[in-house]
């Protein structure tokens, strides 16, 4: 297959409610859609998870808007392609930028297991007719309203309760959650707000038989987190420090991790996510999906990945409902008693709402 021609939407969209972490607050998402051609007019899709600012990763919107525009755009279009695994390696002379490429290769996904007439779950070597699902909860104002919010998701009936811990909202935010919620598989993401220093702080949490706590340390280290987690007797699972194969492997190697956060995006792509999803299984390490506040389309993908056998615990994908007050996809993605189904028509199979998607649009490029 060719890709003839590549459209990129600039999107926002307010969220319901504000989605605070260690690092700050977001309500408004802004980010990139794409939809690859092909030479038949078939067509692909896929969500750059890059947000507005550098705060999760260096990468932003208009980061990947330059990216995509002047350096992945021409070195994809016209090419002959027999496998998205091969948009990997044209883009391998290009440094990083793992958001910007995971979008194009993921509109590319899409429309190679539309061409074939399988589900991009299929398509990936994926097996599950359903998925379980858990959800992350931002920093509340205070823990009453947090416990209040759990509650509410549990009734609703996710699966895995995820909550944001930072300096002074860390071990009575959890003790309060785990007096409350004694038996719900519970964990605590810091998105690296700590550091060797609070050794003794982050030791406390291991009495409340957390499922992992998601990186504590540094966005950039793996040295120091296979310190600490000789330390700890809760799992830690990096997120923020795995860009990489090679990442995974290393930190596995070191003793830095004993959970992994697959997040397509941030590794570069799906085929990236499935080669650590394998090197994890072959090495007794479970992963799980996680979520960057996604539209429809990027979280059709995570629901696709989430397919495969090695995805142990329940992922931060949960239901459209839960972020927007209408999704970019028809259906929207719904959960039922914390599992998704997924979906058996070709490709993400999901279709794209063009009306939503004209109403959120900001600005959009067309290359040929
Ligand atoms: O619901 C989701 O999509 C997951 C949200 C979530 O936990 C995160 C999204 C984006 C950046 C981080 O704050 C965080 C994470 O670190 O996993
Ligand atoms: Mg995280």
């Amino acid at each position: 297959m060719q890709i003839k021609k590549v459209t990129v939407r600039k999107m926002k969209m307010r969220m319901k409610e504000p989605f605070a972490t260690s690092f700050g607050t977001m309500q408004d998402k802004q980010f990139l859609l794409l939809e690859v051609k092909d030479e038949k007019g078939n067509t692909g899709w896929g969500e750059s998870v890059a947000f507005d600012a550098p705060w999760y990763t260096e990468e932003t919107v208009e980061t990947n808007l330059h990216m995509i525009r002047d350096f992945l755009i021409p070195v994809l279009l016209g090419k002959e392609i027999t496998h998205p695994d091969e948009v990997g390696a044209l883009f391998s002379p290009i440094r990083k930028n793992n958001m910007a490429k995971a979008a194009i290769e993921g509109a590319v996904w899409d429309l190679y297991a539309k061409r074939k007439g399988i589900p991009l779950a299929e398509a990936i070597g994926g097996n599950r007719e359903r998925i379980e699902v858990g959800i992350s909860i931002g920093i509340q104002e205070n823990l009453a309203r947090l416990i209040e919010k759990v509650q509410g998701y549990l009734d609703e009936g996710y699966k895995r309760i995820k909550v944001k811990i930072k300096p002074g909202a860390d071990i009575d935010v959890i003790r309060g959650l785990r007096e409350a919620f004694p038996n719900v598989p519970l964990m605590a993401d810091a998105n690296s707000a700590y550091s060797l220093d609070n050794i003794d702080l982050l030791k406390q949490l291991d009495v409340f038989d957390l499922l992992m706590i998601e990186q504590p340390l540094a966005y950039d280290d793996i040295f120091d987190h296979a310190v600490l987690q000789k330390e700890l007797k809760t799992p830690i699972c990096l997120d923020e420090s795995i860009l990489s194969l090679e990442d995974v492997r290393k930190a596995v190697e070191m003793g830095s991790t004993k959970v992994i956060n697959v997040k397509i995006g941030r590794v570069g792509g799906l085929s990236e996510a499935k080669r650590i999803h394998d090197y994890c299984m072959a090495n007794g390490i479970p992963v799980w999906c996680g979520g960057m506040l996604e539209a429809g389309i990027g979280r059709a993908h995570n629901i696709a990945l989430t397919t495969l056998p090695n995805f142990v615990f329940p992922g931060d994908t949960a239901g459209s409902s839960r972020y927007w007050e209408k999704d970019i996809i028809k259906p929207e993605v719904v959960v039922e008693d914390g599992f998704i189904t997924v979906p058996d028509e070709p490709g993400i199979g999901y279709t794209p709402d063009f009306q939503t998607i004209d109403e959120f649009t900001t600005a959009s490029y067309h290359f040929e």
